[in-house]
C-alpha cells in the first residue's frame, strides 16, 4: 500500500466540501461562544475529528443566560459575561472542583425541552465552525432529565422530561445540527460514577438508540473519589458487550493506572477516557500500545482539572506522540475551560513540538477509532486522506 500525496478537492459521497471548512473558521461565529480567541492564530487549519466532548461541558454561555430569562431562573448574573466569570476555571484546580461549576448553570438546561434541543443543535454549529466534520458528543441523559430519574438532579421540581426523551432531544437537535453545518456528530451515553443505578438505564438507551445516532457508552464523574467499577457498572457494560455497544470509560484521568487496567480488562473499554496516568505501569501502558488503544486527551482540561502537570512540555499526550501511540486531541468541557479545538491544538504545537504531520496522523488515528460502522469509518478516513493529501492508494 503506499500513501501518495494528491492535491484534491475534498469529495465525499456525503455532503462535505472543503470550501466550507476555510470559510467557517475565518467566520467571527468560530469563536461566538467562547471567551474572546479570536485573536488566536490556527495552527491545523484542516477537517479534525473530535471523539471526547461532554455536551453539557459545551453549552454557549449566552444560551444559559437567555434560557434562565425565558424560565425566570434567577442567575447571580444577567449577562454572559459575568456568568462567564462564574462558571470558568482559569487556574489549576482538582477534578473534584471542576466538577462542582456544573452546579451553576445545569439547574437552568436540565428539564426544558426546547434548552436541552439548542444547546445540541448549537453545539453541532460550534463544532462544524472550529473545522471539526466528525463528533461524538457526549452527556449524562439522567442530568438533564426532571423525571424517571432518582435522586432529581440539580434540586430540580419533579417535572415530565424523562431521560429517555433527553435523548431523543439531543439526537433531533444533533440531526438539525448536521443538516444545517454539513458535519457528521453522534452521541455517547455516560455512566456516571457516584450514580451506579443509573448505569442499566444508560445500556438501554444506547440499544434502544442504537440507529439515531448513539454509538457508545461512557462511565464518566469523579474517579478521584470512586476508583473501583461498582457491580453496576460492571453490569451495565457487560450488556453493552453483549448487544454490540461501543464502549469507553474515563479512566487514569486523575485516578491511578489499575482505574485504566481495570477499564480495559474488566469493563472492557475498546477507548480510555484521557488515560495519561497509564504511563505510570510501564507494563500496562506497552500492553495497550501493542493492543492499539485508543486515548482520548484533553490538554487544556487536563491542565485545568490538576489532572496533569501545568508545565504542557512534561505533558503524557508528549509520550504518546513519541511512541506514535493511537490518540486523540480534544475539548472536554470548553465552556468551562473557556477553550476551544483550535487552543488545544495551538498548545500542543507551541509547548509540546507537535507538527502538521502528527496533527494529520492523530486525526486519521481517531478516525479510525471512531465508533462509526466500517463503512462510515472508512469515508471518513478517506475523506481526511484527501483533505490532508494522503492519498491512500492500492494500486500496483
Ligand atoms: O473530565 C471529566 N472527567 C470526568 N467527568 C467529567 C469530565 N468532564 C465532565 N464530566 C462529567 C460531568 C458531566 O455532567 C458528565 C456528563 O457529561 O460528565
Amino acid at each position: 500500500m503506499h500513501i501518495i500525496a494528491r492535491r484534491a478537492a475534498i469529495s465525499l459521497g456525503s455532503q462535505l466540501v472543503s470550501s466550507l471548512y476555510t470559510s467557517r473558521l475565518s467566520h467571527n461565529r468560530a469563536f461566538s461562544t467562547m471567551a474572546d480567541r479570536s485573536s488566536e492564530q490556527v495552527v491545523f487549519n484542516k477537517p479534525k475529528v473530535e471523539l471526547h466532548v461532554h455536551l453539557d461541558g459545551a453549552i454557549r454561555v449566552q444560551t444559559i443566560v437567555d434560557v434562565a430569562k425565558r424560565r425566570g431562573i434567577r442567575l447571580p448574573a444577567d449577562n454572559a459575561e459575568e456568568m462567564k466569570k462564574r462558571i470558568i476555571v482559569e487556574e489549576p484546580g482538582t477534578l473534584t472542583s471542576f466538577l462542582e461549576k456544573f452546579n451553576e448553570y445545569m439547574h437552568v438546561i436540565a428539564g426544558d425541552r426546547e434548552a436541552i434541543k439548542r444547546i445540541a443543535r448549537e453545539f453541532v454549529e460550534d463544532k462544524a465552525n472550529e473545522g471539526v466534520i466528525y463528533v461524538e458528543v457526549r452527556y449524562s441523559p439522567h442530568l438533564l432529565a426532571n423525571s424517571g430519574v432518582e435522586p432529581i438532579p440539580w434540586n430540580q421540581e419533579e417535572g415530565d422530561l424523562s431521560p429517555d426523551e433527553v435523548v431523543r432531544l439531543v439526537n433531533e437537535g444533533l440531526s438539525e445540527g448536521e443538516r444545517e453545518f454539513k458535519i457528521k456528530a453522534r452521541s455517547i451515553l455516560c455512566c456516571m460514577r457516584h450514580m451506579p443505578s443509573w448505569s442499566m438505564d444508560v445500556v438501554e438507551l444506547c440499544k434502544k438508540y442504537k440507529d439515531e445516532g448513539v454509538v457508545a457508552i461512557d462511565l464518566a464523574g469523579d474517579e478521584s473519589l470512586n476508583c473501583e467499577a461498582n457491580p453496576e457498572h460492571r453490569r451495565a457494560y457487560e450488556e453493552a458487550v453483549r448487544c454490540g455497544i461501543h464502549r469507553t470509560v474515563h479512566a487514569g484521568e486523575v485516578g491511578p493506572a489499575s482505574v485504566v487496567k481495570e477499564a480495559v480488562e474488566v469493563l472492557k473499554a475498546e477507548r480510555v477516557g484521557h488515560g495519561y496516568n497509564t504511563l505510570e505501569d510501564r507494563d500496562l501502558y506497552e500492553k495497550l500500545l501493542a493492543q492499539n488503544m485508543h486515548f482520548e486527551t484533553c490538554p487544556i482540561s487536563s491542565k485545568l482539572t490538576g489532572a496533569c502537570d501545568a508545565d504542557f512540555t512534561i505533558h503524557p499526550v508528549i509520550t504518546f506522540m513519541k511512541d506514535q501511540a493511537n490518540y486523540s486531541l480534544n475539548t472536554d468541557d470548553p465552556l468551562i475551560f473557556n477553550s476551544n479545538l483550535h487552543h488545544d491544538y495551538n498548545t500542543a504545537h507551541q509547548h509540546m513540538g507537535f507538527t502538521e504531520e502528527e496533527f494529520k496522523r492523530l486525526n486519521i488515528c481517531s478516525a479510525q477509532s471512531s465508533f462509526l460502522p466500517a463503512e462510515e469509518k472508512e469515508e471518513l478516513v478517506k475523506t481526511l486522506s484527501e483533505a490532508y493529501e494522503m492519498i491512500q492508494s492500492t494500486a500496483f
